[in-house]
């Protein structure tokens, strides 16, 4: 087996060894596992676990004051499995195994993807918040209120108008990297036995995203994707990713005959140039690995079993 796992793109993490320790001991777990699927959600699930990253404990908070989790996996063979908006779940990424294995659909969303977690056996009702991320969101005073009262007080904090694409082009790169906790980001794992490729992303999303907001991560092409020849996981500004379904892209490289670092390299210089946004992008192929991003930092792990 081998794997390659992200801790996400941002700015450079305020704790990098202790995160790396944490990247590491996810790795050697995923590696001991015997088939790809398993062994991308044993890695990410231990991510899951740790508030130092944004996915499942310590993901981002709302506009509504709730952390909401998505997560997405995909195989070679274009099975594929993802759960959004989720409530008090931390392993998102078991949730969208359970979307994979269990249902004839793709994604689930919402309260229904919560009972279902429930049904499969996912863990729900868990406290997503950390001392941080409580903190953080008592200092942000959010006003009471609908929606489109959130809008103003939302759109200051996140960065930038999202549904406006020229300004993402010209101040993306700050929009990517002002909302988001230093250091907690998005996590993702990819995995392959030497046959078949997993692909798996799981996180809490972008801060004082508007309540039910949903990115890039539990997006089919978007957040995560694999065939037969690879398998990606992004991280980054979720609106840009979608818009240019950054890990279809990157896959799309490896089929028409890049090595892995060259298709990663390739995928977010694209990246840049159609929205000056920032990002990371993992990828595995049968000869390697690759990794690339345009944020300051994206701390990666990489582990074989032979
Ligand atoms: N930090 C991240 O990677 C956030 C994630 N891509 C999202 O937009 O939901």
């Amino acid at each position: 087996m081998r794997i390659v796992l992200h801790g996400g793109a941002g700015d450079a993490p305020d704790e990098p060894e202790p995160r790396q320790e944490v990247l590491d001991e996810a790795a050697a777990a995923g590696v001991a596992e015997s088939d790809p699927l398993s062994a991308v959600e044993t890695a990410v699930r231990i991510l899951e676990s740790d508030r130092r990253f944004n996915a499942g404990v310590g993901g981002a908070v709302q506009s509504d004051g709730v952390v909401r989790t998505d997560a997405g996996v995909m195989l070679s063979d274009r099975r594929a499995g993802a759960a959004t908006g989720m409530e008090g779940v931390e392993h998102a990424v078991s949730v969208a195994r359970g979307v994979l294995e269990e249902t004839p659909h793709i994604c689930l969303a919402g309260d229904p993807a919560v009972d279902f977690a429930a049904d499969i056996g996912v863990e729900t009702g868990v406290d997503l918040f950390t001392e941080e991320t409580r903190e953080r969101w008592d200092a942000a005073n959010a006003p009471e209120g609908s929606p489109s009262e959130h809008l103003t007080w939302l759109t200051e904090r996140f960065g930038g108008s999202t549904s406006d694409p020229t300004a993402q082009v010209s101040d993306g790169h700050l929009a990517a990297s002002n909302a988001d906790l230093p250091g907690h980001d998005t996590v993702g794992a990819v995995a392959t036995d030497g046959e078949t490729f997993a692909s798996a992303t799981s996180t809490g999303g972008r801060w004082f995203a508007l309540a039910g907001r949903v990115g890039d991560v539990p997006q089919l092409g978007s957040g995560f994707y694999a065939s037969p020849v690879g398998g990606a996981s992004t991280t980054g500004a979720g609106e840009d990713i979608a818009r240019v379904t950054l890990a279809r892209r990157a896959v799309g490289h490896l089929e028409r005959g890049c090595d892995a670092q060259t298709a990663a390299d390739l995928a977010i210089e694209e990246f840049d140039e159609l929205t000056g946004s920032s990002a990371g992008v993992i990828l595995l192929d049968d000869e390697g690995v690759g990794s690339a991003f345009n944020s300051e930092d994206m701390q990666i792990s990489t582990a074989s079993s032979h």
